[in-house]
């Protein structure tokens, strides 16, 4: 649901109580409501719940709409089959389409909606909470800032692929070649500047246009006859929006011509459909050349007026001549008025017809007797007559006659349109896709992203935060370099507070999301392995100020990453055990590494317990980092330490003293802090022996870099496209590694 906004939920009547039919957002509920209904209020607070009525939740119901309304296209036996025992997808869309008839009186054409069932399979699962501390969609302080990854990503000019690309980052593909395929465009798009700009004018030109809403409008009509004027505006506008997106078809066609990436090509193909060229035929031969849309005022009305060409209908030419005359009265009724009161009145148009305007410094005294509705406005007077009134209600007669002959007209010409609506379903995805990937181009470009590569190891060379990029002042980002293969699949990283963990933590999220959305990546040199999930337990400061349940929140999301972890996974976890006693914490985090580590998914693991770093290591495929940080002198600002924010082999050592460094900045009593320092000296100098005696054992060496080898071996058989000569003397190194290891560990 996350990944689709839902913008009103249906439930089943039978789910809520009885006494509230509107379930507001956040709104009171009593205890009949059920524990699924009740999740879905809280985590969509903003998203009003709705009762349908039991009966309309009907499996056989929902294959009959879908069969009927379903376009007549290649996919739709197959769409067809694989729905027809589905039972709860057929009883949501009996109720979704009973909703649209019976509560938004809206009715669809048959064989005009777009229905597909999409299998989960396919994308990588990320769960709404790591999209959130992620900030993969929207910032975590603030709504509206686009410091999200979808703000560093989003150029893209129509609203379905903004869609596309907020589904696509929530949802990243694992299928290789898709990945593949994605990544080919960009590459072309990236390095052919011309095609690069013809592709960005021709998506210009449906700058905001939601082909998506508009196509369905076109299938929808009223279920219930009530045939308004308002009604009719709207379709007259559909038609002149409609027909500014078939026209620009064979210009994105044309700016595509000559791409050399498969996927191109077939967008290219789906754009140049000719069904659209029929469309744009029927629209053309009915529709003015001229009837531009205008934003508001008389323009607007006119447009939609004189949007039908004349001659088409002997009617409708007639009620726009009366139209016409009745506008002309009210301008001579104006003429005659300034003429008699020798004023310079003009005429405005507002919704509800014409009124009269006068400057204020045109007048001297007051307004001439037998106005009405007088208002003053921006240093003018507004006002009315009767006379003005009476031939506004004439002429809003015609007007409502044209747009309702006007509409009758658009019906029949939508009635053929919806015939292959199929075609203008596949450009909205092409369009779409294209446009999403031209924005993956135009944003490696202004940033100097590179391809990634799919290999299968994590390698990325000099990589950078794609968000703090945006934020951070040009040159203090401090590139990060990560590794990480078979041999090396858990990480263990510290380093003190605010020395950047969490930051190098993200980045590696936040790049693989990347890089499997068919998107370049922020760094020097980015290879990756296809993850079926991105799991993770990331601290933020949401979490401090709940602490009280900051450990159930914690031990709620480790018993999902250890639920849904497969060996193909990326498990992020930051700072685990906080909310209990160190004791405890550092248990939980052992036992819970441990599992991962059986595992073999690729984690990273950031603690600030040292403890781990002992009885961890021993593992052979666990590796340690930490952040390196300078001591430096110590001022008031900077805790004596200088952080660097780089990555750095090995365990941190001496993290004890920072605590103390921290307490001293608080100002604690002087003797407190020496006594302080004293007891931590002891406890660290005992720690450091004890580690010193069990720590990684020589089987443990042994292990690791037979592993190690064997990775080596593997990826250089894999990948290596290096000629013999050289990959002998490649493989002839690994030999020296191990020779020495093995002897150095008798
Ligand atoms: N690679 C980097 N280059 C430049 N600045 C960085 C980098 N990484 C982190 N920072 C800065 O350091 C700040 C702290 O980083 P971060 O929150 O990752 O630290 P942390 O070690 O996780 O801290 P804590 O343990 O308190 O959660 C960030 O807000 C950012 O401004």
């Amino acid at each position: 649901m996350h990944l689709h906004r839902p913008c009103l939920v249906l439930v089943p009547d039978t789910f809520v109580s009885l006494s509230d039919s509107t379930l507001a957002a956040g709104g009171q509920r009593a205890d009949t409501t059920s524990l699924l209904v009740q999740c879905i209020l809280e985590e969509f607070e903003s998203v009003p719940v709705e009762p349908v009525l039991r009966k309309y939740w009907s499996d056989a119901a929902g294959l009959e709409f879908i069969n009927q309304l379903c376009v007549e296209d290649d996919e739709r036996a197959a769409t067809l089959v694989t729905v027809s025992n589905k039972y709860y997808a057929l009883s949501a869309a009996s109720a979704l389409f009973k909703h649209a008839e019976t509560k938004l009186n809206t009715r669809f054409a048959s064989a005009s909606l777009l229905i597909r069932y999409v299998q989960v399979e396919g994308t990588m699962m990320i769960d709404p909470e790591t999209a959130r501390n992620l900030e993969l969609v929207s910032n975590m302080t603030s709504k509206r800032s686009s410091h999200s990854l979808f703000g560093i990503l989003n150029h893209t000019y129509t609203a379905m692929a903004a869609r596309l690309l907020r589904v696509t980052l929530l949802a990243p593909i694992t299928v290789q070649s898709a990945i593949d395929a994605r990544l080919d465009v960009v590459e072309e798009l990236v390095q052919t500047e011309e095609c690069f700009h013809e592709i960005k004018d021709a998506l210009k030109m449906l700058n905001k246009l939601d082909f998506d809403k508009l196509i369905s409008s076109l299938a929808a009509s009223e279920a219930r006859e009530t045939s308004s004027a308002k009604a009719a505006a709207g379709r007259v506008t559909q038609m002149l929006n409609l027909r500014s997106i078939v026209q620009c078809m064979p210009i994105l066609a044309k700016a595509l011509q000559g791409s050399q990436t498969q996927l191109l090509q077939i967008i290219q193909e789906m754009v140049s459909d000719e069904r659209l060229a029929k469309i744009e035929q029927l629209v053309s031969n009915s529709l003015n050349e001229n009837s531009m849309l205008h934003k508001g005022g008389l323009g607007a009305v006119n447009a939609k007026v004189y949007a039908v060409k004349a001659n088409y209908d002997r009617l409708l030419d007639v009620a726009r001549e009366t139209y016409k005359e009745n506008i002309g009265d009210i301008f001579t009724l104006n003429s005659e008025l300034v003429q008699e009161h020798n004023l310079p009145f003009t005429l405005v148009y507002q919704d509800s017809g014409f009124v009269f305007t006068l400057k204020k410094a045109d007048l001297e005294g007051e307004l001439p007797p037998g106005f009405v509705n007088v208002t003053s406005r921006k240093g003018k007077w507004v006002f009315s007559s009767v006379d003005l009134k009476k031939r506004n209600a004439r002429m809003k007669d015609a007007l409502d006659e044209t747009l309702i002959l006007s509409e009758k007209i658009i019906q029949d010409i939508v009635a053929d349109i919806v015939i292959d609506i199929g075609a203008l379903y596949k450009a909205s995805e092409a369009v779409a896709l294209l446009d999403m990937l031209w924005s993956f181009a135009h944003a490696s470009i202004l940033r100097n992203y590179v391809r990634p590569e799919f290999t299968g190891t994590l390698a990325i060379k000099a990589g950078r935060h794609p968000i703090l990029e945006g934020v951070q002042a040009a040159g203090t980002l401090v590139p990060n370099d990560v590794y990480c293969c078979e041999a090396s699949s858990f990480q263990i990283i510290q380093g003190p507070n605010m020395s950047g963990k969490s930051t190098y933590l993200r980045q590696i999220g936040l790049l693989t999301i990347m890089a499997m959305s068919g998107c370049f990546v922020p760094a020097e040199y980015g290879s990756f392995r296809v993850h079926d999930a991105l799991l993770t337990r990331l601290s933020n400061d949401d979490d401090m100020e709940k602490s009280l349940s900051t450990f159930a929140n914690e031990m709620a999301s480790s018993a999902m990453i250890l639920g849904l972890a497969t060996a193909d996974s990326l498990v992020l976890i930051d700072e685990l055990g906080r909310g209990t006693s160190p004791n405890e914490g550092v248990g939980i985090s052992h036992a819970i590494a441990e599992h991962l580590i059986k595992l073999r998914a690729y984690v990273f693991f950031a603690t600030h317990f040292n403890e781990l770093v002992t009885t961890l290591s021993r593992q052979p495929s666990v590796v340690n980092l930490h952040l390196s940080v300078q001591k430096t002198r110590h001022t008031t600002t900077n805790f004596g330490m200088r952080f660097e924010y780089r990555i750095m082999d090995g365990a941190q050592e001496n993290m004890s003293h920072y605590g103390l460094d921290l307490a001293r900045l608080a100002d604690l009593p002087a003797d407190v802090i020496s006594e302080a320092r004293r007891v931590s000296e002891r406890l660290t100098a005992i720690e450091a022996k004890k580690n010193e005696e069990s720590r990684s054992t020589k089987v443990a060496v042994r292990r690791k870099a037979l592993l190690r080898l064997k990775t080596q071996l593997t990826q250089a058989l894999d990948h290596s496209t290096l000629p013999d000569e050289d990959l002998i003397a490649y493989v002839a190194r690994f030999q020296t590694d191990i020779m020495r290891v093995l002897q150095e560990t008798l």
